[in-house]
């Protein structure tokens, strides 16, 4: 069962272009990854602390972190194609030297490259919120995945969950707090932290009275 549906999407013009002349240097598809832990050292060409922002969409919000934090190597995992050419275009414009993109499941990615014990951090900023009853075990928050991330994160490292669908919140502080390898940094939700962009999504969330829930949790 995968968290996501795959929309296809057509590329722009633009995006069109900037995949052709910035993919083969600023992307990789997870399917094609050589067996094994990822080098991310070599493929920024520096040693960094990695954070891991996982279903980066259209990329607002990466590419401001990423801006915000010169010091880290950011990885961003999305299956949408048209968010990353996106978010390519978005690093060309700002001119983002630690960002790095992987298309394909995160799922795969975290299991099969990502070594236990290495990441500073992963963000999953509101994930496919998957409405219908039926449909909540698509839900890509669930303890297993809570397992798989904290596994991959380095003792001290923080996981940062948002949402703004009432009944997924709940279910990622039960899924987080479950995970004996984290720990709440709050007592329930987290403060929302300054620092995180406020996106279009979100401030239409606000409009319709949906009370965004960020969550921090660190490995012990
Ligand atoms: C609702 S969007 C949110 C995007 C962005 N984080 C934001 O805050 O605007 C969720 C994104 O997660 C991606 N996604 C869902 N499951 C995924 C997975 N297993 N691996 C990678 N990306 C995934 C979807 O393609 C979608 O673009």
């Amino acid at each position: 069962m995968v968290s996501f549906v795959n929309r296809g999407g057509r590329l722009t013009v633009g995006q069109e272009r900037v995949w052709a002349r910035r993919w083969a240097e600023l992307g990789r598809e997870v399917a094609d990854l050589p067996e094994g832990p990822l080098d991310a050292t070599a493929w920024f060409g520096r040693e960094a602390p990695v954070l891991l922002e996982i279903g980066s969409g259209m990329g607002e919000t990466t590419a401001q972190l990423a801006a915000a934090a010169p010091e880290l190597n950011y990885l961003a995992v999305e299956v949408y194609q048209p968010g990353l050419a996106q978010l390519m275009l978005r690093a060309e414009a700002m001119e983002l030297a630690n960002l790095r993109l992987l298309r394909g499941d995160a799922v795969v990615l975290l299991r099969e490259h990502i070594a236990p014990g290495s990441l500073h951090g992963a963000r999953v900023y509101f994930p496919d919120p998957w409405p219908k009853k039926k449909h909540h075990k698509r839900r890509l928050i669930q303890p297993a995945f809570v397992a798989l991330v904290a596994s991959r994160l380095a003792p001290g490292g923080v996981l940062h969950c948002a949402t703004d669908i009432e009944d997924y919140a709940e279910q990622m502080l039960a899924a987080l707090s479950g995970e004996p390898l984290l720990r709440n940094l709050h007592d329930g939700w987290a403060p929302r932290p300054p620092w995180r962009p406020r996106t279009k999504f979100e401030a239409r969330a606000d409009a319709e009275g949906r009370i965004s829930r960020d969550l921090l949790f660190e490995r012990v």
